[in-house]
């Protein structure tokens, strides 16, 4: 259930309104008014009226609204505060108890707890001081214990309202009706009204003096006032917001308690009197804590279920939702986002939702949401005319429990207690949390009323919400409307905007048709603002058209209802036989009339007991179609067109009987033609069995699998396409990293080989010099080699011809000190070379670690080269290329010293 509000603000730069418009001037007493006569009673009140439009103008203005809030917060809200939540204290019911009423631990029926009331020491509380998480806060909360229902609706919360004769007459409910309910409210006003309003025949139209200067000023031919007179479901007038309730909102209020969804929508321009409408004052409470009233009113007449009563408060400013129950930082950090549900619902996430036991429960909630969405503006007039609020109450409901349902829960019970058919039935006392164990209601935000004991879950939500006019959400409504009314009109299809803007995708799955709408569009009755309001008389009129066709939700838990079904069958079997036992008896003294009778409820019974079976059938394939348990659906019925009618599949059936047994041939004896004639006979009658049976018992349910299965396995069909494609991208990576490895590795492979040539060369020129091992190939120092190399060299006392300079990974360079003139000083181990594997052929990343040589293997290349190259007396080559010419030392010493000085 959602309840709105919406604002049009004038198009003149007069708009711009820094100070509210002056408002009307409210007709004291209240009572003494009627509702169609508040145009014309302006006068012999000037003082109060003063004071009134002063203190109405104050409200408007300041943030009085937080004041109140304050001075509430000091009242004791909690209801173990209340002496009436005691039963002492508690009229009493003369409602008989009903059976099963959830009894609390120590035996009391106390109140459910209601939210808690923040408060800073002073004892006046900020809503900036609000705390980050609430106590009702549904995810904290075990719906088990906080159910309302008719013996804990303190009276307090019921309104003394209750109007019987409305009750009786539910017929005129409005909201069963598949149309909009849209209503026109006119504000009062001080001057002259621009609007001359009939409420006896719902009729407005503007007045002709006013609609000549209108005319004149240029208004569009579309809008043109002198033609306008508009005709709605009811024309409102006055201040008094009971008969605005009772006209426009009890039905769908009462409709949501019963399980429909109603938007409640306030429409209009600034100061029009949306919020005078929804929220009301203290003197005249408006649709909200009225709907609330009737709420709890709702739930005491009704001692035969139970209720979880859920609520949440937001805004969208500039595109933006904002939770009103959360903190303002938090709220600011994280808005709302709206994201697609199932079955076109949408889920907005993340959004505080607040479990609420009682009518202050909801106002603490509604003060909270509103001193929030005051402390984030800095400019409330401006922030009041441009935004969209809107409250949602959720409403769940279950029939009460029989007692024995009541008993299965019974602590002492063990919680072993087999379930029906082997599935746990969520506990009282907490003793599991529904939907935090065994089967969940879906649901954000925390766990949700659980079905239990065959008894369903309804769900609704009423919903009010105030809309503003100029911004993306309102133009983005107005033509969603358009394309809406249109499309009911010319039986299209058309695409509708809904995700254009952050307001008509909240309201998506309530304009797509599953809701009960009531509209109220406020008109400021003032000459100037003409254009305005037929403006919004036009979007009424839109609004009218669009056609809806609101559903009931109910979540079944259908191993109980199928235990009750058989239960139900047992006992009307059992009727049956008794009334069958004693027919031959009874008819005896019957008369002819009465044996009719009797045999007619006989047939009764029996047409119940077929009922009842085929509802078992139904609710068991559904059931089993919900997925949940893989092994218990039904195998895929691949081969069975589902399509197909009785009469084809009588067919089929004849066909593929007549396909094992050939046809007799042309000169069979006259009597085995009639014995297969006989035969197929009884074939047709088994099948006509066969068909009725499907068609009884199987069609619908069939169908239902069917879809359920197609829907699995384009699900899964989905999904493996997903994956496919997954791979596919994948394997193409995987591919360009080859090819780009390969590229890297073809590049080493001629680098080493050019740096092979080019040693060769060298060698061949014997321009030998030493090239560290480190530039030609990934430094992978092996201390023991080099020093083993010297030391062995050492050992031959250099009599040898060749000494090991360094062997650094897998190349070797050898020294030539012989003074061999036909070598050169530097060798280069082709063998060895030869013998490594190409790069080309090597793992990647072994190959891979050329330029990333730290410091320290720098160092320990340098020291081993240190150690092991040493200068042999006569070597020319390399005396020179060090620089040196004089004295050849007679120790070995260093011939690279820096390694950068040896880089070609
Ligand atoms: N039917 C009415 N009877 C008495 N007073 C009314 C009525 N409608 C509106 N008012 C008064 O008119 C003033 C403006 O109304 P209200 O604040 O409800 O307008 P609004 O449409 O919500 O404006 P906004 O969109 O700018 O917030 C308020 O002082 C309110 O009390």
């Amino acid at each position: 259930m959602s309840l709105t509000r919406n604002t049009v603000v004038p198009n003149t730069p007069s708009a711009s309104r820094a100070v509210r418009p002056t408002p009307f001037t409210p007709k004291r007493p209240l009572s003494a008014q009627s509702n169609s006569s508040s145009t014309t009673t302006t006068t012999n009140s000037t003082n109060t009226t003063e004071q009134q439009l002063a203190a109405r103008l104050s409200r408007v203005n300041t943030p009085i609204l937080l004041n109140s809030t304050h001075k509430k917060y000091k009242a004791p809200l909690s209801a173990e505060a209340r002496p009436k939540s005691t039963s002492l204290f508690k009229p009493k019911s003369n409602l008989a108890p009903v059976p099963g009423t959830p009894t609390k631990r120590d035996g009391s029926q106390s109140r459910p707890r209601t939210p808690n009331t923040p408060r800073s020491r002073s004892g006046a509380e900020s809503p900036s001081l609000m705390p980050a998480t609430s106590e009702m806060d549904v995810s904290n909360v075990d719906p088990e214990q906080v159910l309302v229902d008719s013996q804990t609706v303190e009276p307090g919360d019921i309104s003394g309202e209750i109007d019987e004769a409305w009750l009786r007459a539910a017929d005129l409910d409005h909201g069963k009706e598949d149309k909009v309910m849209v209503s026109i409210r006119v504000r009062p006003t001080d001057a002259t009204s621009a609007w001359i309003p009939t409420p006896a025949t719902n009729s407005l139209k503007l007045d002709p003096n006013v609609s000549r200067n209108t005319s004149a000023a240029g208004a569009s031919a579309n809008t043109n006032p002198a033609n306008s007179s508009f005709t709605f479901d009811a024309v409102l007038t006055g201040t008094p917001n009971k008969p605005v309730y009772t006209t426009v909102a009890r039905s769908h209020v009462q409709a949501a308690m019963e399980g429909y969804n109603a938007v409640i929508f306030a429409y209009g321009q600034t100061a029009s009197g949306k919020t005078f409408t929804l929220s009301g004052d203290e003197q005249e409470p408006g649709i909200i804590p009225r709907a609330m009233r009737d709420v709890f009113g709702f739930i005491k007449r009704t001692p035969a279920r139970e209720y979880l009563l859920r609520c949440s408060y937001l805004e969208i400013y500039n595109e933006t939702v904002i939770d009103l129950l959360a903190p303002p930082i938090t709220a600011k950090a994280s808005p709302v986002q709206i994201q697609g549900g199932a079955g076109g619902d949408v889920i907005l996430t993340p959004l505080r939702e607040e479990v609420v036991t009682s009518l202050k429960g909801v106002k603490e909630v509604l003060r909270r949401g509103e001193g929030n969405r005051r402390t984030a503006c800095t400019d409330w007039n401006e922030r009041s005319s441009r935004s969209h609020s809107v409250f949602r109450l959720v409403v769940e409901s279950r029939e009460r429990g029989s007692p024995n349902s009541i008993d299965e829960e019974d602590e002492d019970e063990p919680i072993s207690t087999p379930p029906m058919n082997g599935r746990h039935t969520p506990g009282l006392n907490g003793r599991q949390t529904p939907g935090l164990g065994g089967r969940q209601t879906p649901g954000l935000g925390g766990p949700r009323l659980q079905a239990r004991g065959g008894r369903s879950v309804q769900t609704s939500v009423l919903r009010t919400r105030e809309g503003k006019y100029i911004n993306t959400s309102l133009l983005t409504l107005g033509t969603v409307i358009g394309t809406l009314a249109d499309n009911a009109a010319k039986k299209k299809s058309d695409h509708v905007p809904y995700r254009n803007s952050k307001l008509t995708r909240m309201l998506q799955p309530s304009l797509s048709g599953n809701a009960r709408i009531s509209v109220i569009c406020t008109i400021n009755p003032d000459a100037g603002a003409v254009s305005e309001s037929m403006s919004t008389l036009l979007f009424a009129k839109r609004i009218k058209s669009v056609q809806l066709n609101a559903k009931k939700k109910e979540v079944v838990d259908t191993d109980a209802l199928i235990e009750r079904y058989r239960k139900e069958i047992e006992e009307l079997k059992a009727r049956l036989a008794e009334r069958e036992a004693v027919v031959p008896v009874r008819s005896r003294r019957l008369s002819a009339r009465e044996q009719v009778d009797e045999s007619k409820a006989m047939n009764d019974l029996n047409s119940r007991i077929q009922q009842l079976t085929k509802l078992i059938l139904t609710s068991a394939t559904i059931d089993e179609s919900k997925g949940d348990e893989a092994e218990s659906r039904p195998v895929s019925p691949v081969k069975i067109d589902f399509d197909m009618s009785p009469y084809q599949l009588q067919q089929e059936l004849l066909a593929a009987r007549l396909q094992m047994e050939p046809a007799l041939p042309a000169d069979a004896k006259e009597d085995e033609k009639d014995k297969l004639i006989a035969e197929q006979a009884k074939t047709i009658r088994e099948l006509e069995i066969v068909v009725r049976g499907y068609e009884e018992n199987l069609g619908e349910p069939l169908r239902k699998v069917k879809e359920d299965v197609e829907k699995e396995w384009s699900d899964k069909l989905e999904e493996e396409k997903k994956k496919s494609e997954q791979s596919e991208r994948w394997a193409d990576e995987v591919v360009k990293a080859l090819e780009k490895e390969k590229k890297a590795r073809q590049t080493l492979e001629e680098e080493r080989r050019a740096l092979a040539s080019f040693v060769a060369k060298f060698d061949t020129l014997g321009l030998g010099m030493a090239v560290p091992a480190s530039r030609i190939n990934p430094p992978k120092p092996t201390p023991g080699g080099a020093m083993t190399a010297y030391e062995r060299r050492q050992s031959r006392n250099f009599s040898g011809s060749t000494m090991r300079l360094a062997r650094i990974s897998d190349i070797t360079i050898t020294q030539d000190f012989t003074g061999n003139s036909e070598s050169s000083p530097i060798r280069f181990d082709r063998a060895r070379a030869k013998a490594q594997p190409s790069l080309l052929d090597q793992d990647m990343l072994e190959d891979v670690v050329v330029a990333d040589v730290s410091f320290d293997e720098m160092e320990v290349e340098r020291q081993l080269l240190e150690t092991s190259i040493c200068v042999q007396p006569g070597s020319g080559g390399l005396t020179k290329l060090l620089g040196g010419g004089g004295a050849i030392p007679s120790k070995p010493r260093d011939i690279f010293g820096d390694k950068e000085n040896i880089l070609p």
